[in-house]
């Protein structure tokens, strides 16, 4: 069912928006996601420049001058998710990666003078809260909340900062959950916040973080994520969510750096986001831990002031798809972790489509994919490798085509995959130039250093365990493999026969350029591609991030 409301704007304008109407029971604990599109018509009645709405998330939260957290990690997290995010600022910080300085709260009034400004003319999805210094803020934003309601809303109770300062009243526990939880469509508290939402009640194992989290879904929200990033050191980072039904175990890997400041702000961002695209709960809480594990993986290292916790950068993966600019990018070896190999027989068998299988793989934390499509005809292959490279270049996947240095061209993918006895890469460079990415197949130290030689950026090694996926491939073990890795130059991928039972002794045979693991059945000859993907990745995470 939809209603059309009409109205004009100024100069030669006037509008017309179709608004579908929906009704969400309050405890499917879904995004309430109510697409508008805004078409506008000029005099002559041309319909053919239709405007569109970008999703859009209101942050409300405090400003961290080191950039790690608070609003601006929000920016920076719905930019990196392409959705737009605007800024109403409860309180100015002076932080950095030592601690905080000092706190110097907005004056109530102001708060909502800029809610008023942002929810009365913007077409605002989804609001996210971060700190919010004292009651009276509260309230103004619940009144806010009332007068310019929005599709879900996002509480992240800050509390006390990661260094350990205080953020917020301790009286604000009151407002929190009697004013705002009842709002909420989701709150992730830590396990302090967590206790201090429960009055005092002691977190310490997976048991207890799945009871607070039934016990804070009584004071209202419609979900909860108890987010277990302080329990004694356990090998995942587990978090807890609630959905008024079951208790749902999601796991990411842990990984080892001190650039975590930020982390809360950015989990909470990128779930608002996510819903801000119409998202379900669920998928949008999946995809932000997979985006904040990604992102503190790429961050591990990197070095920004000289205290305890460091910030980590959002857009490593952003920059991964400027794929299209003249800007040389340069091939990425981190790229190389989890390798999907397509196969149209495979996917047939499952009934589902490539771009399908394409899409989950990538869902599931594919770093790179390979179309590898032998029986398809070229006009069919060009078309769905065009559509692959849409999907692909939408998540900063890098996409390549096995064999077909034609179809690659025709559908400007990011390069290919050639084999001892394909087109040589000599030639593959020269067709594709410097930007593309080329690997070849190689068994012998000798095959790998004339990979080099001939201007490929990786090499795929294997047969490392028997497949029935490669006819007559000869098996090199993980012997074969170690040897080729040692005598390499270049980064390794190991194919063959992988799969997530082996891949931990795979990567562990001690090479620093043995770079991920390349697979075809492990993911795609399987019932469900993402979740497949989604258990290798996290074997591959756990490796990586111990080494
Ligand atoms: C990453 C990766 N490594 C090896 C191969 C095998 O390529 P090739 O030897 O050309 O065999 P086909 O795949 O063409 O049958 C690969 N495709 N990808
Ligand atoms: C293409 C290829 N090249 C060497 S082994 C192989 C097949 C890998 O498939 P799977 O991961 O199903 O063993
Ligand atoms: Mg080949």
């Amino acid at each position: 069912m939809s209603f059309t409301l009409t109205g004009s704007l100024p100069h030669r304008l006037s509008f017309q928006f179709q608004v579908p109407l929906v009704t969400i029971p309050k405890s499917s604990c879904n995004s309430i996601k109510v697409m508008t599109m805004a078409t506008s018509i000029n005099n002559d009645g041309d319909t053919s420049n239709p405007r569109k709405n970008i999703p859009h998330v209101l942050t409300v939260a405090g400003s961290d001058s080191g950039a790690g957290a608070g609003i601006q990690a929000d920016l920076k997290a719905c930019g990196a998710l392409g959705v737009y995010c605007s800024t109403v600022i409860t309180a100015v910080t002076a932080q950095n990666t030592i601690g905080v300085q000092g706190v110097h709260p907005v004056p109530e009034s102001f708060v909502y003078e800029q809610l008023t400004s942002v929810l009365s003319d913007m077409q605002v999805d989804v609001v996210k809260t971060g700190m919010l210094p004292s009651i009276g803020v509260v309230k103004l934003l619940c009144q806010s909340l009332k007068e310019f309601p929005v599709q879900a809303l996002v509480v992240d109770p800050v509390m006390i900062s990661t260094s350990g300062d205080i953020l917020a009243d301790p009286s604000i526990l009151i407002a929190f959950r009697e004013e705002l939880l009842p709002m909420a469509d989701i709150v992730t508290p830590n396990l302090k916040e967590a206790s201090a939402l429960l009055g005092g009640m002691q977190l310490e194992t997976i048991a207890d973080m799945c009871s607070a989290a039934k016990s804070i879904h009584k004071l209202g929200p419609r979900c909860v994520l108890v987010k277990g990033g302080d329990l004694p050191a356990p090998v995942d980072a587990i978090d807890i969510f609630f959905d008024g039904e079951h208790c749902h175990e999601l796991r990411a890997s842990r990984i080892k750096t001190h650039n975590t400041h930020g982390t809360g702000c950015t989990l909470a961002s990128c779930i608002a986001a996510e819903l801000a695209k119409g998202s379900l709960m669920l998928p949008a809480v999946q995809v932000a831990k997979h985006f904040v594990e990604t992102a503190l993986d790429y961050s591990k290292d990197i070095e920004i002031g000289s205290g305890p916790q460091g910030p980590f950068d959002h857009f490593s993966k952003l920059r991964r798809s400027i794929y299209n600019s003249s800007v040389r990018r340069g091939f990425d070896p981190n790229d190389l972790l989890l390798y999907a190999i397509t196969d149209s027989g495979m996917n047939k068998k499952w009934t589902r489509s490539i771009t399908d299988a394409v899409k989950a793989a990538i869902e599931g934390g594919a770093t790179i994919v390979q179309l590898r499509e032998k029986d398809a005809d070229t006009r069919e292959f060009v078309e769905l490798a065009k559509s692959c490279v849409e999907i692909c270049r939408a998540h900063g996947v890098p996409l390549l085509i096995n064999d077909r240095v034609d179809v690659a061209l025709a559908c400007n993918a990011d390069g290919v995959h050639v084999g001892q006895s394909d087109m040589s890469p000599r030639i593959v460079r020269a067709l594709l130039g410097s930007e593309k990415i080329i690997g070849v197949s190689c068994k012998t130290p000798e095959q790998a250093l004339q990979a080099w030689a001939d201007g490929a950026d990786y090499i795929g090694c294997g047969g490392v365990f028997p497949t029935s996926t490669k006819a007559n491939n000869i098996t090199i073990g993980l012997s074969g493999l170690k040897t080729v890795c040692s005598a390499s130059k270049l980064p390794v991928v190991a194919i063959g026969g992988i799969n997530n039972g082996n891949a931990r002794s795979v990567m562990e045979i001690g090479t620093p350029n043995l770079r991920g693991v390349a697979v075809v059945s492990a993911l795609f000859d399987r019932e469900f591609v993402s979740s497949e993907t989604r258990k290798l990745h996290s074997v591959l995470m756990d490796v990586v991030s111990n080494k």
